[in-house]
């Protein structure tokens, strides 16, 4: 199975894609938690690594709530899908975020002869995903810091629904429910 995971900050799609890689028994590719960790690994100062590059690279936008530049998080998701455990699916959760990276999607997967089967949206009202995100304890969840990546929501991943509602691959499901129930229809759609 080869999902994205597409929703606002706070709509639930870490949840459901951690859900759905159990129930489908496929890797996760999170690209907020794989930023977090390698930002994370960089400040305690574990010496030089990828991830630390990638960590120094990407702090700065991160801990603003800005997008990291849609290049850096190409070329790092070209590196993650070439990788040996992710042959049989897949589950992206946090990428694509812009209509650029959803492109260089499809021209990936056309490279690796993949085949997304769908993009499901998770939707919530904007003051579900403010107050989701505020009762968490990530260290970029600051109200002002989490108003921005609410506005580079609506701004620059809202178009990427109508990319994969026109290509027929977009599922949309009222995430304002119980994750139960959330994870429940998700999977009635799938069939
Ligand atoms: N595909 C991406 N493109 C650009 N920036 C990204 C991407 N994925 C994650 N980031 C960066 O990591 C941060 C946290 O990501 P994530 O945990 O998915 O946030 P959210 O809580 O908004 O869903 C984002 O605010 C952004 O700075």
């Amino acid at each position: 199975m080869k999902l994205v995971i597409l929703g606002g900050s706070g709509s639930g799609k870490s949840t459901q894609a951690e859900r759905l890689c159990k129930y489908f028994d496929v890797p996760l590719i999170s690209t907020g938690e794989i930023l977090r960790s390698a930002i994370s690994n960089e400040k305690s100062g574990n010496g030089y690594s990828t991830l630390n590059e990638l960590g120094r690279l990407t702090q700065p936008y991160v801990e603003k709530g800005e997008l990291v530049p849609d290049e850096i998080m190409i070329e790092f998701i070209k590196v993650r899908l070439n990788q040996d455990d992710v042959n049989r699916g897949w589950i992206l959760e946090g990428y694509p975020r812009t209509a650029f990276q959803a492109e260089e999607l499809d021209f990936l997967l056309d490279s690796l002869e993949q085949k997304l089967n769908w993009a499901i949206y998770l939707q919530v009202a904007e003051a579900v995903m403010v107050s989701r995100s505020l009762g968490r304890s990530l260290p970029d969840d600051q109200p002002e810091i989490v108003q921005r990546r609410v506005e580079l929501f609506y701004d620059r991943t809202v178009p990427i629904l109508e990319y994969y509602d026109r290509r027929r691959r977009l599922l949309t499901i009222n995430g304002d429910y119980s994750p139960e129930q959330v994870q429940h229809n998700i999977l009635t759609l799938l069939g």
